[in-house]
């Protein structure tokens, strides 16, 4: 089975690396093409892909067509491809807030076509994807598309309706983690340990802490209410973040997060 990306940007190389790891497919059977030729083309001799020398050659020649590229091109880039694309081929968008409706009346209404919204940890396996295939993909076809991301990490099918929350809470949330564990390693900086020793304490802290979270199949709230000790530091942590609007601050990122990619603000 050949792979082709369009697009090697983050997203493409993160999923490439997850796959490479898995030895899902020979790395040969990975077929990449960008706009930028000097890096395509180096990134795919550094690890062992087939550049192609355009969009329409990577659709030709692969039988999962996995759409890469940022939101404001992806039309011209379909475009393009349209030609090359058929029954036979899978189609696999990972683009935030294109709709399967939309991708069929920008290339064809009968294409096997799956929507995806990966995250970026897909690179080490510890992925988490939605999917939703169109009615032209199905059985053995569809479980193939899927098989591509569980090789990465975790999978759910999803409603499409549901996407835009996915994406807030997942694809861009590994960013938002990230704003916590560097907040967590600056309040460490402040209180002089170094940035490196503070980054790799909260970051093991929040691994930790996911883990024992799903390993216990408590409620985040019980184990805030276990760490919390009567009378102790944490709970008056928790209480002056709550004051200065830990929650609302999330919420409110999560809204602008989903109003962005439904195009509501
Ligand atoms: N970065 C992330 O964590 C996630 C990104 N996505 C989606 O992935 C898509 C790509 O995002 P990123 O990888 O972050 O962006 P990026 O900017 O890192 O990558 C975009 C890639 O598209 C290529 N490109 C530009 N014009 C092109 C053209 N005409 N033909 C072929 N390739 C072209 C660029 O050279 C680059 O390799 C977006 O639609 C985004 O919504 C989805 C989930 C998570
Ligand atoms: O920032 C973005 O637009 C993409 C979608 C989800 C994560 N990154």
């Amino acid at each position: 089975m050949k792979i082709g990306f369009i697009g090697v940007g983050s997203m493409a190389q993160a999923i490439i690396q997850g796959l490479l790891k898995a030895e899902f497919v020979p790395a040969q059977d990975i077929l990449v093409h960008s706009a930028h030729r000097d890096h395509y083309e180096k990134y795919a001799s550094q690890y062992g892909l087939t550049p192609q020398e355009s969009n329409a050659a990577v659709a030709k020649e692969s039988d999962l067509v996995v759409l890469a590229v940022v939101p404001a091109i992806a039309a011209d880039v379909l475009a393009e491809i349209r030609g090359e694309l058929s029954v036979k081929k899978t189609l696999i968008s990972l683009v935030s807030g294109i709709s399967l409706d939309r991708l069929e009346e920008l290339t064809d209404y009968n294409l096997p076509i799956l929507r995806s919204l990966p995250n970026i940890n897909s690179e080490f396996g510890q992925g988490m994807t939605a999917v939703c295939a169109n009615e032209n993909l199905k059985g053995d076809r569809k479980a193939q598309a899927i098989s591509m991301y569980a090789a990465t990490g975790n999978v759910a099918e999803l409603e499409e309706s549901q996407f835009s929350v996915f994406s807030a809470i997942s694809g861009s949330a590994v960013a938002y983690v990230d704003f916590f564990i560097d907040s967590l390693s600056r309040a460490g900086v402040k209180y002089g340990f170094t940035k490196q020793q503070a980054t790799q304490i909260a970051a093991q802290t929040t691994l930790g802490s996911a883990q024992s979270l799903m390993a216990s199949k408590k409620s985040p709230a019980e184990m805030i209410d276990k760490v919390s000790s009567p009378g102790g530091d944490t709970i008056a942590g928790i209480l002056a973040m709550e004051e200065a609007g830990f929650l609302p601050a999330v919420i409110k990122g999560i809204d602008a997060t989903i109003a962005k990619s439904t195009g509501s603000n």
